[in-house]
């Protein structure tokens, strides 16, 4: 999967991710009108209003796009039909042959991070007869519980040809409260980068390991040091737009050769007409402006990239 994630950031000259984080006050009046009329004001009205609102964005955005993230969390706070409402947006983005990066940010015992990875990336066996549940790409992984609450993961990745980004330094104000704290007079996050290398080097794509990790556009020198600590690993960079990251910020997260990164805005993308800049869609046009903000940060990245 890392190649088509490469393939796809090749074909479309962006390496940009589009966070689908459906909060329902994002999601325009008459989305959420139609969705009621059909399914009451309930967990599937709700549900259904996210995924219209996903579908119309993805239909806007998807050949410019390599990638998507849907925020599963999103999706969890309207139970049963939000994560119906997931899978719905799963396939369809796969279906436009986007890669999909389930952020689920999980992380347990062995045997539960097992079950998290069967269920999320791999196939579960039911009788004589195996299924793929919910069938992402990618998903970000916690590495809090160390080895053992990480391997089972990787293991589904060999198996499945899949991948991780697992959580290295996170773009949030208080990542430092556990994350900066001096180990042997080395921060933490260094030494999770070190370990995310390691546990890549046995993952190899062909240029790039499956296994990758996660750190904040937040952190612009932080980021500097783990490239360094990483040169394998692709990093999926979050805190771009909304959280205040910018083009110029990201310039260290890539390689010499153009990639081993990939930046997110959800926000900032999805609820674009929301903003002033974009304002003259109206949100009876949110697909547009989305599109509109997409090109608006590929051209920002990219001229970042240019003249470095
Ligand atoms: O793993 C992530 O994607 C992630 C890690 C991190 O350090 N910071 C971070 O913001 N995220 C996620 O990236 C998205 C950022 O959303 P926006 O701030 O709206 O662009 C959310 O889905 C967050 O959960």
């Amino acid at each position: 999967m890392i190649q088509k994630l490469i393939a796809n950031i090749k074909k479309t000259n962006a390496p940009i991710v589009v966070g689908l984080d459906p909060m329902l006050s994002y999601v325009p009046e008459q989305v959420q009108k139609k969705a009621y009329a059909e399914f009451g004001e309930t967990l599937e009205g709700a549900a259904e209003a996210i995924w219209q609102f996903n579908k119309e964005i993805i239909d806007h955005t998807y050949d410019l796009i390599p990638a998507v993230k849907p925020q599963v969390a999103m999706y969890e706070q309207f139970g049963v039909p939000g994560m119906a409402a997931f899978k719905k947006t799963v396939d369809y983005c796969k279906e436009k042959g986007l890669v999909v990066i389930g952020d689920i940010k999980r992380g347990d015992i062995g045997s539960t991070s097992a079950a998290y990875a069967t269920g999320h990336l791999g196939r579960v066996q039911i009788g004589s007869k195996s299924y793929v549940p919910f069938d992402e790409d990618f998903v970000t992984v916690n590495p809090y519980l160390g080895s053992d609450g990480v391997n089972p993961f990787i293991d589904v990745c060999k198996e499945e040809k899949k991948g991780l980004f697992i959580l290295v330094k996170t773009s949030n104000p208080s990542s430092g409260e556990f994350q900066d704290q001096l180990i042997d007079g080395k921060p933490l996050y260094e030494l999770v980068g070190e370990r995310v290398a390691q546990w890549g080097e046995s993952c190899m794509g062909e240029e790039y390991s499956y296994i990758g990790a996660v750190v904040g556009a937040t952190y612009p020198e932080m980021g500097k040091a783990l490239r360094k600590i990483m040169p394998k690993s692709y990093i999926l960079v979050p805190g771009y737009g909304a959280q205040g990251g910018k083009g110029k910020d990201l310039v260290h997260f890539f390689n010499e050769d153009g990639l081993g990164a990939i930046v997110n805005s959800s926000r900032g993308i999805i609820a674009a007409y929301k903003q002033e800049a974009y304002a003259k869609f109206g949100p009876e046009h949110f697909g547009e402006a989305s599109r509109a903000a997409v090109e608006a940060m590929v051209a920002d990245i990219s001229s970042a990239l240019e003249s470095r």
